[in-house]
């Protein structure tokens, strides 16, 4: 389980998060939203230790992220995996290559810039690879692959540092309809048959609805709304968003699994 208590960043005099706390189940999917600059990628990147917390805990189970440091926290940074909108790949490498990077958080540096993969590590990286649709392109330089194709190899490689938790900062902002659906099922799908925690940024609210079991909505870094995607109304995606709210509610494409019989949630604090 996630917990965050009082989370706050400021960025000279100016909160970008503040006093945020959240408990997220293990196993639960997450849509966090809000305007652009309400704080959501802030919020993640701390989760990550991407940026510490001016003040507040983050804490994993019993260990407070906050605190590690050196190997502890290069740990913590395999078991929550990252994934950004411009995907991050190295893309003058191909396919596979870039997804055993996930494994270099589990061997020694010097074998991960040599690119020494055993067999089993190929192995398991071809899985993750074959799972998402994307074996085929195991020997293609990650520069060729379109947007959707290069997302897929980014969770591929998230896959494979086996992570407790994944983190998505507006993981299909650069995509198209379709690759957006490609990649938002594959979220889904990997939080629903690995059990991965999934906490994910997203701006359209339409998709945060239809893949979500639980939404988090922030404004000026505030947690405002903490809810079931049922219980997020028109009014109050209007509130959360203000003018925005024409551009985010929009049509969303239909999802490979029907919401329903999703884990539960908790609220803060309870
Ligand atoms: N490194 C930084 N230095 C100064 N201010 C920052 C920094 N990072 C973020 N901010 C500010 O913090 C606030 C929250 O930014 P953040 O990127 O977390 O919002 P967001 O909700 O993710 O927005 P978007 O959807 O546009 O990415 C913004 O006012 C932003 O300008």
């Amino acid at each position: 389980m996630l917990r965050l208590e009082g989370v706050t960043k400021s960025f000279g005099g100016k909160r970008a998060v503040d006093q945020v706390s959240l408990v997220v189940p293990t196993g639960q999917l997450v849509g966090v939203i809000g305007r652009s600059g309400a704080g959501k990628s802030t919020l993640l990147r701390m989760i990550n230790r991407l940026g510490d917390p001016t003040q507040g805990r983050i804490l994993f189970g019993d260990t407070d992220i906050t605190q590690l440091k050196g190997r502890a926290l290069r740990q913590w940074r395999a078991r929550c995996a990252m994934i950004f909108q411009q995907f991050n790949l190295a893309g003058r490498l191909d396919v596979l290559n870039n997804v055993m990077m996930g494994r270099a958080f589990h061997v020694p540096t010097s074998r991960a810039l040599l690119k020494l993969w055993s067999d089993d590590e190929k192995a398991q990286a071809l899985s993750a690879l074959e799972s998402l649709d994307m074996a085929r392109l195991a020997g293609q330089r990650a520069d060729t692959l379109s947007g959707g194709q290069q997302q897929r190899v980014a969770i591929a490689r998230a896959l494979v540092q086996e992570p407790d938790i994944i983190l998505a900062d507006e993981p299909i902002a650069s995509l198209d309809p379709r690759n957006t659906k490609v990649v938002m099922d594959a979220l889904l799908h990997i939080n629903k048959h690995f059990g991965i925690t999934v906490v994910c940024n997203l701006h359209s609210l339409d998709l945060a609805r239809s893949y979500c079991d639980r939404l988090v909505g922030m404004a000026a870094g505030r947690v405002v709304f903490d809810d079931v995607p049922a219980a997020l109304t028109d009014a109050v995606a209007r509130d959360l968003y203000g003018l925005e709210a024409g551009e985010v509610v929009g049509e969303a494409p239909p999802v490979l699994m029907p919401v329903g019989a999703r884990p539960g949630f908790a609220l803060a604090g309870s």
